[in-house]
């Protein structure tokens, strides 16, 4: 029986199903995509989006690749703000989301920007989806590297735009991005001028750190960005500061914004695992107390919040003469982008390490393990003072913050802080640990005349942003001690800065000789330091004395340019004004108009000489009238125009139109266009014929010439002394071709030059003979293999791209910058 079924049950087995096409397959994964995209949106669509149940990333409606980069990337648990904000991203939503510091707000916004183009089927061809906007390039690069690593799963590509490079290079990648992390000056350079590039597409915008993006230093950039946004996008905000200013959301035009403020009933406004506490210490110990802090902390990571960068730059330099023995480093808005993402760099990396800073770093900077977070300077407002202390004590880490008070400034801001939810408590320094450093820094100062350069910068800087800084309950300055804060920085005397009654930040910028002088020069030294008036018995020391010098020429010159800079860019100014985050208030256009009134009329502008020449001095309003003249004669100008001279010398536009008639008298159009071009047809016929005469003529030439050069060197004669009188004379019959040779390089010029330029000639000539027409014309018509060539060319160059984007780690901002054209695919 057996034997019998085996036959019949082989016959009866169908045979297997024909292989599906390559077109077959790739309809199927297609179909299956779609069915996906579907269930997602079902998913989507049916999740509550003002649920709080979901605890995982797991219980959200994610994407498989957002699902699988967050897992990649060992992010499981939500936090509150991202169990919040991100259903209600997933639906549209405009969100104002808010949350203390660390508390997981950059992924908030991330997987919404990821689920919303994946589900929008979002490729390359559809250009620039999303935008997310920085305040400082340190946040943006943090930014793009989170999004690089939840977003390895997806084929978007992303990059950064921060500055640093040429436009161009920038412009150049642009096109092909459809995620990009910018800060807002940048990005508005390119949509006004990167041709070919814009954003008319974009379906979702993100502000990180929004409420500073929308105050006042960046409010002409945004305004003007958004005017490039289309209106229908969606727009998301977060801040741990966030303000619901009905003018911000009129700016973006936000449609019925949902309100996300998951920390609102907290009982503080700063994480529950940050330890805050004040320290009361005059002006002149703050560097002391500092000092003694840092020698008793040297195992730890600190971070030191500094009013400014020079205020950065003088207090790094000095301490790092000190040595105190922990690795120091200082970062402020003024130093070259590669510098400052090396520091940043190296400061995640470090375990122990002392970070001077400027608020460059105050907001959204997730360095990791951060112990304390000391406030030398007082931050400008409680907003800062929670950013900066926000650097410590992220997600689940503990942390503790100390900030310095003058006496002057306990009350006011002690208060402020108590209002906003800020619990922060007072704390004494132990005298044993106290450490005077005025000595040290007297003699450091003494002996290096550039340290000292810039304590008086910073002096000037720190005195300035007191005197600008809005909050008078706090900021006292005719309360601070300046003669001994200026001794506390090591300096001999106190750099004298008046500010007029009422004087506001333009007219200390701009005439700084007046902001600045003590009112007559002769109270000034040679450094523009005022000598302290002697009194008659006073005894003096050799280090008074010396300190009282007035021939230290290193300073005097950088004194003078201090005082003497026109635009501001002496007196303390510069640094400050350009860093991101240290504009302390900025007029505007009416208000400027009103203070040019006020302008005292003899104002005067000073100029640095040229070739090292005296300065000298321009009456501003003399300059202005005649600038405004040559404005009004170049009206009459008119614009210049193009013209051509014909054999009589008579002149002709370039262009110039023919008589129609005349040209109707010569006959039918059609052919006219016929004589014509067999005219020029002719015309380049015989053209070419000339030309390929003498090509054949030259290549005649240079092989003759070639020919005797080989047959002088076979004859042991050296060719560029064909013309010695000393050779010997030749029977042409003896050797006719040793004599052809000598003939004819005697006929070559005798000039060595000339020889040199014709051989050079000669070999350009070969140069353009080894390309024979035929294969100029193939650059041109490019066939189909080359073409094939070039793509899989481009293709592997990707590929490399995207290996090089898993495998190696950016270090540096090329490295960045490689990334940033790369796909976020793994
Ligand atoms: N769901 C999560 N699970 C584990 N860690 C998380 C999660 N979300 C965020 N983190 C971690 O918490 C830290 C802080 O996150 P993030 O930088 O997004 O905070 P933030 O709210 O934006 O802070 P800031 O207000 O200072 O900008 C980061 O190190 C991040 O990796």
């Amino acid at each position: 029986m057996a034997a019998n079924t085996r036959p019949a049950s082989r016959s009866s087995k169908a045979p297997p199903p024909p292989k599906p096409s390559k077109t077959e397959r790739r309809q199927q994964k297609r179909k299956q995509e779609v069915d996906e995209l579907q269930v997602l949106q079902k998913r989507v669509d049916e999740f509550d989006p003002k649920s709080t149940e979901a605890k995982t990333f797991a219980d959200l409606p994610l994407s498989q690749p957002t699902a699988a980069g967050l897992q990649a990337s060992h992010f499981t648990s939500l936090t509150d703000i991202q169990a919040r904000a991100i259903p209600l991203a997933l639906h549209n939503h405009d969100v104002l989301g808010a949350a203390k510091t660390g508390s997981g707000k950059t992924l908030a916004f991330l997987v919404p920007v990821l689920d919303k183009l994946y589900r929008a089927q979002w490729t390359e061809f559809d250009g620039l989806g999303a935008l997310i906007i920085s305040p400082t390039r340190e946040l943006a690069v943090q930014i793009f590297e989170v999004l690089r690593k939840i977003g390895r799963k997806h084929a978007f590509s992303a990059g950064l735009v921060i500055g640093g490079k040429s436009l161009k290079e920038e412009a150049e990648r642009l096109s092909r991005m459809n995620i990009l992390v910018c800060t807002p000056g940048r990005m508005l350079q390119h949509l006004d001028q990167t041709a070919g590039f814009d954003a008319d597409n974009l379906q979702i915008l993100v502000l990180d750190e929004a409420d500073r993006i929308m105050d006042m230093g960046f409010q002409t950039a945004v305004d003007a960005l958004v005017e490039h946004l289309p209106k229908t996008r969606q727009t998301l905000m977060f801040s741990a500061t966030q303000s619901k200013k009905v003018s911000d959301l009129a700016r973006l035009s936000l449609k019925d914004p949902e309100y996300v403020s998951v920390h609102e009933s907290a009982s503080h406004a700063t994480p529950s695992n940050l330890q805050q506490n004040y320290i009361v210490t005059p002006l002149h110990e703050k560097l002391d107390t500092l000092y003694g802090f840092i020698k008793a902390n040297l195992k730890s990571k600190i971070i030191v919040f500094l009013s400014s960068g020079k205020q950065v730059r003088f207090v790094y330099e000095s301490f790092r003469h000190l040595q105190p023995g922990i690795p120091l480093l200082h970062l402020h808005g003024r130093q070259k982008q590669i510098a400052r993402l090396e520091i940043t760099n190296r400061f995640t990396a470090a375990k122990h390490s002392c970070l001077f800073a400027t608020d460059v770093v105050a907001r959204g900077i997730d360095f990791p393990a951060v112990d304390w977070v000391i406030q030398v300077d007082c931050p400008e407002d409680t907003d800062t003072y929670i950013h900066r202390v926000g650097r410590t004590a992220r997600y689940q880490s503990n942390g503790r913050a100390v900030l310095f008070l003058d006496p002057s400034e306990e009350e006011g801001m002690v208060k402020k802080l108590e209002q906003k939810k800020i619990p922060i408590h007072k704390v004494h320094v132990k005298d044993k640990k106290k450490r005077s450093i005025k000595n040290s820094l007297q003699n450091m100062c003494f002996q290096n005349p550039d340290l000292k350069y810039l304590g008086q910068k910073a002096f000037i800087s720190y005195a300035r942003a007191i005197h600008l800084q809005k909050d008078k309950d706090v900021f006292k300055l005719n309360e601070l001690d300046l003669d001994a804060f200026s001794a506390s920085l090591g300096l001999p005397g106190t750099p004298q800065i008046r500010f007029h009654k009422g004087e506001d930040v333009k007219k200390i910028k701009n005439a700084p000789r007046q902001g600045m002088s003590s009112g007559s020069e002769s109270e000034m030294d040679m450094d523009g330091v005022k000598k302290p008036r002697r009194k008659k018995d006073e005894v003096r020391t050799k280090y008074d004395k010396m300190f009282e010098r007035t021939n230290q020429d290193v300073l005097s010159s950088h004194y003078n340019k201090l005082v003497l800079d026109g635009d501001g860019k002496g007196a303390g100014s510069d640094d400050d004004d350009a860093e991101f985050l240290s504009v302390k208030r900025r007029l505007n256009d009416d208000e400027l108009d009103e203070e040019s009134k006020k302008a005292p009329v003899n104002a005067v502008k000073v100029i640095e000489g040229l070739g090292g020449k005296e300065p000298f001095v321009v009456d501003s309003k003399r300059r202005e009238k005649v600038l405004q003249s040559k404005k009004k004669l170049l009206k009459f100008k008119g614009n210049p125009t193009k013209m051509v001279y014909d054999d009589e010398g008579n002149a002709h536009p370039v262009y110039e139109l023919a008589n129609e008639d005349d040209f109707k008298q010569e006959g039918p159009a059609e052919e006219l266009r016929k004589r014509f071009v067999e005219g020029e047809s002719a015309k380049v016929k015989e053209a070419d014929v000339d030309d390929k005469q003498l090509l054949r003529e030259r290549r005649r030439e240079k092989k003759a010439k070639r020919k005797a050069r080989e047959a002088m060197e076979r004859a042991g004669i050296d060719p560029d002394k064909a013309d010695d009188p000393a050779l010997p004379q030749l029977d042409a019959e003896e050797d006719v071709d040793r004599g052809a040779a000598l003939d004819f390089l005697r006929s070559l010029p005798t000039d060595g030059a000339d020889r040199r330029g014709e051989e050079e000639s000669g070999r350009e000539e070969e140069e353009e003979e080894e390309e024979p027409p035929r294969k100029k014309a193939k650059k041109w018509f490019q066939d189909d293999d080359e073409d094939e060539q070039n793509t899989s060319e481009r293709k592997s160059k990707k590929k490399r791209g995207k290996v090089f984007e898993l495998e190696q780690e950016p270090e540096t901002l090329e490295d960045l910058e490689a990334l940033a054209t790369g796909l976020l695919d793994g």
